[in-house]
């Protein structure tokens, strides 16, 4: 079975201070609600890289303490000062995280011999998988499939969270490795990937959409191909319509009209204007309600 998981946003009050009772809401909102398999916390739609290294700490605590054990949970703890990222991996592994994530070391464009050593610091000494954080549009790192194999030498590294349209890469790593985990992170392009052999999907808006998402995975195990882009269809609408709007706070303004009080995106992210408030109802009437 394919897992969905949902990337965890992070709660902030109107300061910019984390909102804890907002990241708990969305945890349990996901899980019983969403019935979701599992959620990324402190990825990018967790606004992660705008947060201190103790905030950081903050949202995986509460997302595991809130969590209880009814989801796979993952932590996101790459970055670009590496001695963070080792300290925020020893922490989730202590906090009990089976499994962390790391985005490449980005911005100074860094050889791949150094990119791997950056992986193989973060789990030196720690029992615990990691899969690679694959987003070349935001950070900048694009792997081959060469590279992907020399990281995947290492067994601690179990899969990838594959967040680009490359199919012909993507293609390619599910033949060259069939044992490692391959989670797809473009929620509007989940249809192209399916046929490919992803294990499942990895995104921010599965924390609204999540029904119709699972709906389109059986409808791909059915074999019912048109079902497959009927839904796909109406998600793009949705998630096109919130890119439109602002991503990461309208996810949040449409939480709040259903009741989750999710709380504000963290600057230099927008707070909402009237503008993105009526947006937001507007698409949480047309493909939420
Ligand atoms: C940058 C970002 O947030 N990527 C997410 C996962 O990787 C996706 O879930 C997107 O938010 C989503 O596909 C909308 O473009
Ligand atoms: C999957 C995604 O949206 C994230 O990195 O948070």
């Amino acid at each position: 079975m394919k897992k969905l998981y949902s990337a965890l946003m992070t709660a902030f009050n109107e300061d910019d201070t984390i909102n804890e009772s907002g990241i708990r809401e969305m945890v349990r909102y996901n899980i019983d609600h969403n019935h979701i398999d599992g959620l990324y916390v402190g990825g990018s739609t967790g606004e992660s890289f705008m947060l201190s290294t103790e905030e950081r700490k903050q949202a995986y605590k509460i997302a595991y303490d809130e969590t209880a054990g009814k989801a796979d949970l993952i932590a996101q703890v790459g970055s670009v000062n590496l001695t963070e990222a080792k300290e925020l991996a020893k922490y989730a592994v202590e906090l009990g995280y089976k499994t962390i994530s790391a985005v490449p070391p980005f911005y100074y464009h860094f050889t791949f011999d150094q990119i791997k050593n950056y992986y193989d610091q973060i789990l030196e000494g720690l029992d615990v998988q990691l899969i690679i954080y694959s987003i070349p549009a935001l950070s900048g790192v694009t792997l081959s499939l060469t590279e992907f194999a020399k990281l995947f030498e290492n067994p601690k590294i179990i899969g990838v969270k594959y967040t680009n349209n490359d199919f012909l890469l993507l293609q390619r790593l599910r033949s060259a490795f069939p044992d490692k985990k391959i989670y797809f992170g473009t929620d509007e392009m989940l249809i192209s990937a399916l046929p490919l052999g992803i294990d499942g999907a990895i995104g921010s808006t599965f924390n609204l959409n999540a029904a119709r998402a699972k709906a389109e995975i059986a409808a791909y195990e059915a074999g019912d191909m048109k079902k497959v882009f009927e839904l796909q269809d109406v998600s793009n609408k949705f998630i096109l319509a919130l890119i439109d709007n602002d991503i990461y706070p309208s996810l949040k303004l449409v939480f709040e009209e259903m009741g989750v009080h999710a709380g504000y995106s963290k600057a230099p992210m927008s707070k909402p204007t009237a503008q993105m408030r009526a947006g937001a109802k507007k698409i949480y009437e047309q493909y939420i309600k």
